[in-house]
């Protein structure tokens, strides 16, 4: 009988609510999954206003909440995919990523999609590890 892994589904009020049938982040073991997050405001669970670069903000704020509330943080993220409306804005998106990754960045792939919901113009999600992580020699 193989034993068990936990799972657990993180759930915040601090990031905005699902907007269909997924969870903000599922917790696997010490592998955290985080949905993408568009650049919703968490109170109105509307776009914020300022284009790209706020929404590329947003998003990323919203996945700090998520993974404080599983207890990390953005030096425990080691892979994020971001979905763009437009490669143009893939400039836009860099410079405001590199605030909340600045140094041992995550593997990352980044991608145009036809739409996003909602009518976003970026959505980002991640993948955790939720222990001390050390930087091999
Ligand atoms: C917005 C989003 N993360 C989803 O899966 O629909």
């Amino acid at each position: 009988m193989m034993s068990a892994i936990i799972r657990k589904i993180i759930n915040t009020n601090k990031a905005p609510a699902a907007i269909g049938p997924y969870s903000q982040a599922v917790v696997v073991d010490r592998t955290m999954y985080v949905s993408g997050q568009l650049g919703m405001d968490p109170a109105s669970g509307q776009l914020v206003e300022g284009g790209v670069g706020a929404q590329t903000r947003q998003a990323l704020v919203n996945m700090g909440e998520i993974l404080k509330e599983a207890g990390g943080g953005y030096n425990n993220v080691v892979k994020t995919t971001v979905l763009l409306a437009d490669m143009n804005d893939f400039v836009s998106v860099n410079d405001v990523y590199k605030t909340f990754f600045s140094s041992n960045f995550p593997a990352r792939a980044a991608y145009q999609v036809s739409a996003l919901p909602r009518g976003g113009l970026v959505e980002i999600e991640a993948v955790a590890v939720l222990a001390p992580l050390t930087e091999a020699s």
